[in-house]
């Protein structure tokens, strides 16, 4: 049961989408339960990757994202574990502006063969507000405890 305090839910960000001429027959991208974060967007073409292989795959779709966002391509959990498929960039970028085809750039780190069947769900698409950075170029930077410390420096 939800407790009575649960968090108001974000509203829906509207995501224009276009149908390009190879997704004849294809879903559009979809949640598949209630409460999945992800939409998972199927494959717009058949495939082969071989062990260390990578490739843009085709998606059929373009979107026009509102100014001020950004959708995450990320991978699947199951194709990662069951497979070694992942996406080699993930979380991949789709800017605002791009109005190209969606690609999910897969990558197989298994060492087998791996086939992706057009209409297979190979990624999900999490939109996110982006907040963009002014740059202050300045001569010193204040001191902190960790200064130049990092790459494990405070131990594993
Ligand atoms: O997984 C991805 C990542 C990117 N793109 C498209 C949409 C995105 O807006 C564009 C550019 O992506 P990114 O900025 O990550 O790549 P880049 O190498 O910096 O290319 P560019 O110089 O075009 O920005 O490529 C995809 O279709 N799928
Ligand atoms: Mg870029």
């Amino acid at each position: 049961m939800p407790s009575d305090n649960a968090p108001t839910p974000l509203p829906d960000v509207p995501i224009r989408i276009k149908r390009l001429p190879n997704s004849g027959g294809l879903p559009l991208p979809a949640y598949a339960t209630d409460g999945a974060a992800g939409m998972d967007i199927v494959a717009a073409e058949s495939l082969t990757l071989r062990p260390g292989a990578r490739a843009a795959v085709a998606t059929g779709i373009a979107l026009a994202i509102p100014a001020g966002w950004e959708v995450q391509v990320r991978p699947r959990s199951g194709l990662a574990l069951k497979n070694g498929i992942t996406c080699l960039n993930t979380p991949g970028t789709i800017d605002s502006d791009y109005r190209g085809e969606v690609k999910v750039i897969l990558a197989n780190l298994s060492d087998e063969y791996f086939e992706v069947k057009r209409g297979e769900r190979i990624a999900q698409l999490v939109p996110a507000q982006v907040q963009r950075a002014l740059l202050i170029e300045v001569e010193e930077l204040d001191d902190t405890k960790r200064g130049s410390g990092g790459f494990g420096s405070t131990g594993r």
